[in-house]
């Protein structure tokens, strides 16, 4: 029997069976074939969660046809398959697993060399037809040759590490890194045009970008020392394939290795049954390990977003990494946007974060998008999430500012949001966490002091002060069935603030005579789920 109430995550791609453990009972998985375009569509309607890998194209489309999703994870690196842009115009959270294949790749990279240097996969099929060929099959030693590495990040340095087993010496292009990095590793830099010249094997690792499309071609396989051996473990498209293909036929390139396509899946390509040039169907990520890792990861990312939590690994959310210090205001700073959202339920022209104390030391800059989140609760209909935030401030005219002071007079930790209106008017609430079990708390509300718990439903009323008020608060809400949990009332000469904390939310009907029989100017109630 389906259970409806538990979140839905549709898997389009085949993953590893661990994704199922990871991501435990707490929702309903629901699978579909994300290449069968008018049942991904379908399927995708009542999706809180999207797990693909490469073959499912997840774009504008995918999106429009969204109800209520919240995430789109993808088992493994590259995102050429899922339009980012697209996915945070609609508030929907992109998750990768970027180091999950990252060994697995390198490996890869690895046996494509030497399957080429030593021309395995000619050879095995020379034996599958029942011919010894010894003589046919001479190969190449890689040890004391130069091996150059085009991109050299995450995969590309694990490829070096390596491949310098073999001894060889080793030299990239990577105009981002800098040089002492790479003398780190024992890795010389030069321009492209230096380790075309110089290299007897040119790994490349980059990603596919406007940029490096391209970027090796047949002007760049001319200028190659002789001979060389090209691998791709990468992204299709980074060579241009004919060229390549021409390249090896004619000798000027000795032999190739290439698991990716410029388009995919293919079984048509200038790069197929060409001598000296293995071919593998994108298996760089394939291995148990890495499917296993990149599994459990986007599990976990999607447990979290579901949650409403941040998640490290979202490629489309602001603020960087969220320290262990900072992850506990995230809820608190939401609530206290709410509470101004309640407050003045109109998007405010200007909004500041202020943190005072210990949490001052910390990086901050996720705290605006949690502050957001609450301050629109009420200004806009779609979801407000991390990723969508700062997208909606942008379009609303909203300034977003931190400000950190190290002093915090009563709290270790305080923070503060402020909203300013178009017409002037500010509001401003104050929150801390406090002790081991870190409660939340609302310690200030314009300028008053309170002590109380930020949950449930909280009530407030501004109205001048006169004895008999909360009894007639507290009569009229019994009436209603309603219970106060905790009260607390803050008094500045004629002037009165009561905040109460209540065990149910209460509508307007039963709010509005109250706060009419008390003469209440302000009557709000605030909503912490
Ligand atoms: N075959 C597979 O199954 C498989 C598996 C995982 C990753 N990949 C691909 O491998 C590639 C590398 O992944 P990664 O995790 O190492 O990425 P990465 O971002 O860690 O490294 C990429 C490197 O390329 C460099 N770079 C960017 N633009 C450049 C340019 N114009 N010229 C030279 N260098 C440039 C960057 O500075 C960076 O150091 C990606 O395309 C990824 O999608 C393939
Ligand atoms: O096997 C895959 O899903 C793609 C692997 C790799 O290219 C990646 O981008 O992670």
């Amino acid at each position: 029997m389906t259970n409806t109430s538990r979140p839905v995550v549709l898997i389009a791609e085949k993953l590893a069976p661990s994704v199922l453990d990871a991501l435990g009972d707490g929702v309903e998985v629901r699978h579909v074939d994300g290449t069968d375009r008018a049942a991904l569509l379908e399927a995708v309607q009542d999706a809180d969660a999207l797990l693909v890998r490469s073959a499912t194209q997840v774009n504008a489309e995918v999106f429009a046809a969204t109800r209520k999703l919240k995430v789109v994870a993808r088992a493994g690196v590259g995102l050429d398959n899922v339009e980012v842009p697209a996915a945070t115009q609609n508030g929907v959270m992109v998750v990768n697993a970027p180091t999950s294949n990252i060994v697995s790749a390198a490996e890869h990279a690895v046996a494509l060399l030497l399957a080429v240097a030593r021309q395995i996969p000619a050879a095995h099929e020379t034996l599958q037809n029942h011919e010894w060929k010894r003589s046919k099959f001479n190969g190449v030693e890689l040890n004391g040759k130069t091996v150059g590495v085009v991109g050299l990040g995450k995969i590309g340095q694990l490829f070096a590490q390596r491949i310098a087993a073999f001894g060889v010496n080793l030299i990239a292009y990577d105009p981002y890194v800098s040089a002492a990095r790479a003398a780190q590793l024992g890795i010389e830099l030069v321009s492209l045009e230096e380790l075309l010249e110089r290299s007897d094997a040119i790994s490349i690792h980059l990603p596919k970008t406007p940029e490096t499309k391209g970027l090796i071609g047949a002007e760049q396989l001319a200028k190659a020392k002789r001979g060389v051996i090209i691998v791709n473990a990468a992204r299709g498209g980074l060579i241009d394939e004919e060229a390549l293909a021409e390249a090896v036929k004619e000798g000027q390139v000795g032999g190739a290795g290439v698991d990716v396509f410029s388009t995919e899946p293919t079984t048509e390509s200038p790069l197929f049954n060409v001598p000296g040039i293995v071919v593998t169907p994108h298996l760089g990520a394939s291995t148990a390990e890495a499917q296993d890792r990149a599994g459990t990861d986007v599990a976990k990312s999607v447990a979290l977003a579901l949650a409403g939590e941040f998640v490290p690994d979202a490629v489309n959310v602001q603020g960087g990494a969220v320290g262990e210090e900072v992850r506990p205001y995230l809820p608190l700073v939401q609530k206290l946007g709410t509470v101004l959202s309640a407050l003045s339920p109109k998007a405010p022209t200007s909004v500041t974060v202020e943190v005072r104390g210990e949490l001052s030391n910390e990086d901050v800059a996720v705290l605006p998008l949690a502050a957001l989140r609450g301050v629109f609760s009420k200004v806009v209909e779609s979801q407000v999430t991390f990723v969508n935030a700062p997208q909606l401030a942008e379009d609303l005219g909203v300034s977003v500012e931190v400000v950190k002071e190290t002093e915090s007079p009563n709290h270790r930790s305080l923070v503060t949001v402020r909203a300013v209106a178009a017409d002037g008017t500010t509001n401003s609430v104050s929150g801390t966490v406090s002790g081991i079990a870190q409660v939340e708390k609302l310690v200030n509300i314009n300028g008053r002091n309170f002590d109380l718990r930020a949950e449930g439903t909280v009530l407030l009323l501004e109205y001048p002060d006169r004895p008999g008020v909360m009894g007639t608060v507290g009569t009229l809400l019994g009436e209603a069935g309603v219970n106060i949990e905790a009260a607390q009332i803050s008094q500045t000469g004629d002037d009165a603030v009561m905040v109460l904390r209540v065990d149910r939310p209460v509508d307007t009907q039963v709010l509005d005579p109250i706060g009419a029989s008390v003469g209440a100017r302000t009557v709000r109630s605030v909503d912490f789920g």
